[in-house]
């Protein structure tokens, strides 16, 4: 099957404009991700990463530039795109299922197909027996997999991940990551993760890309081997090369100090 291409931006820029003027967040921008692929974007604090999501779901209309999902032009919202984000935001007054079917009654699905796929992904997720519970019920590892349901439920084309896993305690991360590779892979879903752990980035990815601040940039990009993109996060993290490839990340984040520090 020929590879296609899921996200393309070309030669985007964004500048936040209010009442302290105009600030150049990124500038030229150029990104493509393929189908299935998974990709992180680390920097450091204020390189833009968030930033990159919000432009990619159409939250964020960029400066200049493209951005295209799945061949088509993203203008707004979509849901082509889904999102996962640090804090999973759930409502305290519906239940684990109804969390979990939000975005496909928001699209007007409350057919027994949609009832079906989330029923079924609650049970992919080991979250059956909790459908009828409330979110306060459940800890914070459940939560987010209930919010990994309620975005994959929609069935966007691409997953875009915020921090899903910083809020957790380290094992439960170490359980989720394994436990979302597992799920996208399954489904050939493309992704692109934020997120600030170097670790959880090679251990996830099959490329990295390294932002740089002021503006935000692309500094570099770097494969991941395949021994270690093909062992799931946890395993991979044993993987031969993986502590160089840390250690070749960290070097960029200290020249990038270094180069602030001048
Ligand atoms: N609404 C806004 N108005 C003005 N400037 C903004 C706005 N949102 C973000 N910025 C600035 O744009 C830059 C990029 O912000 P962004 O949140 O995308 O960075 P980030 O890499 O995600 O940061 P962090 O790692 O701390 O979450 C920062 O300098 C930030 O202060």
């Amino acid at each position: 099957m020929p590879i296609q291409t899921a996200v393309e931006l070309e030669e985007v820029s964004h500048v936040y404009v209010n009442s302290q003027g105009a600030y150049l967040a990124l500038e030229q921008i150029g990104l493509k991700v393929n189908q299935g692929e998974f990709v992180s974007l680390i920097g450091p604090s204020g390189c833009g990463k968030t930033t990159l999501l919000s432009l990619i779901s159409g939250l964020l209309i960029p400066t200049t530039g493209s951005v295209r999902v799945s061949g088509e032009l993203i203008q707004e919202p979509t849901p082509r795109v889904g999102y996962m984000l640090q804090q999973d935001y759930l409502f305290p007054w519906r239940t684990i299922y109804e969390n979990a079917s939000i975005g496909l009654e928001l699209m007007g699905r409350r057919d027994s197909a949609a009832k079906e796929t989330v029923l079924e992904l609650l049970h992919d997720m080991g979250l059956s027996e909790f459908a009828d519970r409330y979110p306060n019920q459940l800890s914070g590892g459940m939560r987010q997999r209930v919010a990994l349901v309620r975005t994959l439920a929609t069935e966007p084309d691409l997953l875009l991940l915020d921090e899903p896993f910083s809020a957790l305690d380290y094992q439960t991360k170490l359980q989720l990551e394994d436990l979302v590779a597992v799920t996208l892979l399954a489904r050939n879903k493309t992704a692109i993760l934020v997120t600030h752990d170097i670790t959880e980035a090679i251990a996830m990815s099959d490329r990295i890309v390294v932002l740089q601040p002021n503006p935000g940039r692309v500094l570099a990009a770097v494969d991941i081997p395949p021994n270690i993109r093909e062992a799931l996060p946890l395993k991979a993290r044993e993987e031969a090369g993986f502590h160089n490839l840390f250690h070749r990340l960290w070097g960029y984040f200290e020249d990038m100090d270094a180069e602030g520090g001048k």
